[in-house]
């Protein structure tokens, strides 16, 4: 096990009384995976990742990282053990005066690596984050995506274990969010690192996460593999994250114009794949008509999403929903015309 939380709390003091960031919270992360979690403002997806390196002191509750428990260790401990956990931030955190390669190599420093091997350690990171052709440059003449290239380099120099990631692609538009995540993925597979990071878009752990949790009021709520969580999220608050990627409104005139009966399908997995769809045309004398529909892939496995005008003789359509519902994961008839 990579990380292991037991019974995280964290409470923030303040004037006008106590605050629960984290509430109870304990998970366990397998070394090389890419675990999200997800959550609206305020949730405490922030003070959790930050507990997890220390940047935040946890009230109480343990922390062990690649076998080492954090909250046990004197300051000397700690900052070697912080080495291993690298991080990157929603809004970079780089240091204005120094130019890329001096940004990078300053975690180098801190960590003690000798002056001769620091230039070659700085080289092959940039590499690694495809700016090399950047590294004399100032951060403020950067975008914001290479400026996150730079956090990235920064926090792999030092050859960590673990990547935090605190909201890194949610100052980002989308295509640039596309391209640092695809550079994490890499990260993850290339060199094997486990990544944690924290997000409130779906999209993001859509894309990258093998496992994640949903986090409401410092507590998870719920958590799995992500394909399962899509395909049958058990919480409304889950569900609503959830159908901002699959959910879609049918068009009011579209209802009002309907002839037959109008299904919704839900596909999961291979069914897919398989063409129900097509065989129901040529199994059974009816017609039907696609009036929206959604494929995503999530690791890779479909989860669809349609809904369909089906018109002809009732007999037929009966039959010909029941081979559809005995071949698809939900099947809805949410209109009825006939
Ligand atoms: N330093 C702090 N002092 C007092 N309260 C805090 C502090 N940091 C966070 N909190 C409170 O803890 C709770 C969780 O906040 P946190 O920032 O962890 O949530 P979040 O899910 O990361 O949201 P956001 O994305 O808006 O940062 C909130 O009620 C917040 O007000």
């Amino acid at each position: 096990m990579m990380i292991e939380v037991k019974n995280l709390v964290k409470i923030y003091e303040t004037k006008k009384g106590t605050v629960t960031g984290v509430d109870h919270v304990s998970l366990k992360v397998e070394k090389g995976e890419i675990y999200g979690i997800v959550g609206y403002s305020g949730a405490g997806k922030s003070s959790l990742i930050r507990c997890l390196n220390l940047l935040e002191k946890p009230t109480s509750g343990e922390i062990h990282i690649d076998g080492v428990e954090l909250t046990s260790l004197s300051k000397t401990e700690l900052r070697k053990a912080r080495l291993k956990i690298g991080m990157i931030f929603q809004h970079f955190h780089l240091v204005s005066a120094k130019t890329v390669s001096e940004n990078i190599a300053f975690a180098l420093k801190a960590a003690g690596l000798p002056k001769a091997k620091i230039h070659d350690r700085v080289t092959e990171l940039l590499d690694m984050v495809g700016l090399s052709d950047k590294k004399d440059v100032y951060p403020a003449q950067l975008s914001g995506g290479q400026k996150q290239r730079v956090g990235i380099a920064r926090a792999l120099a030092n050859n960590p274990s673990v990547l935090l990631c605190d909201e890194a692609t949610s100052a980002l538009d989308p295509s640039t969010t596309k391209s640092i995540l695809s550079l994490l993925k890499k990260i993850n597979s290339e060199l094997g690192i486990t990544i944690v990071l924290i997000t409130h878009e779906m999209e993001v752990v859509k894309t990258i996460c093998d496992r994640m949790a949903v986090m409401q009021d410092g507590k998870i709520i719920e958590e799995g593999n992500v394909y399962e969580v899509f395909a049958n999220p058990k919480q409304q608050l889950t569900r609503d994250f959830v159908n901002s990627i699959l959910q879609f409104e049918l068009p009011e005139r579209l209802l009002e114009e309907r002839q037959g009966k109008l299904i919704k399908i839900y596909f999961q997995g291979e069914i897919a794949e398989q063409g129900v769809i097509s065989d129901v045309f040529q199994t059974f004398k009816v017609r039907g008509n696609i009036l929206h529909g959604k494929i995503e892939y999530i690791q890779d496995i479909p989860l669809g999403i349609f809904i369909m005008e089906v018109t002809g003789e009732q007999v037929e359509i009966d039959r010909a929903i029941a081979y559809i519902a005995a071949r698809t994961k939900n099947l809805e008839v949410i209109d009825d015309a006939a």
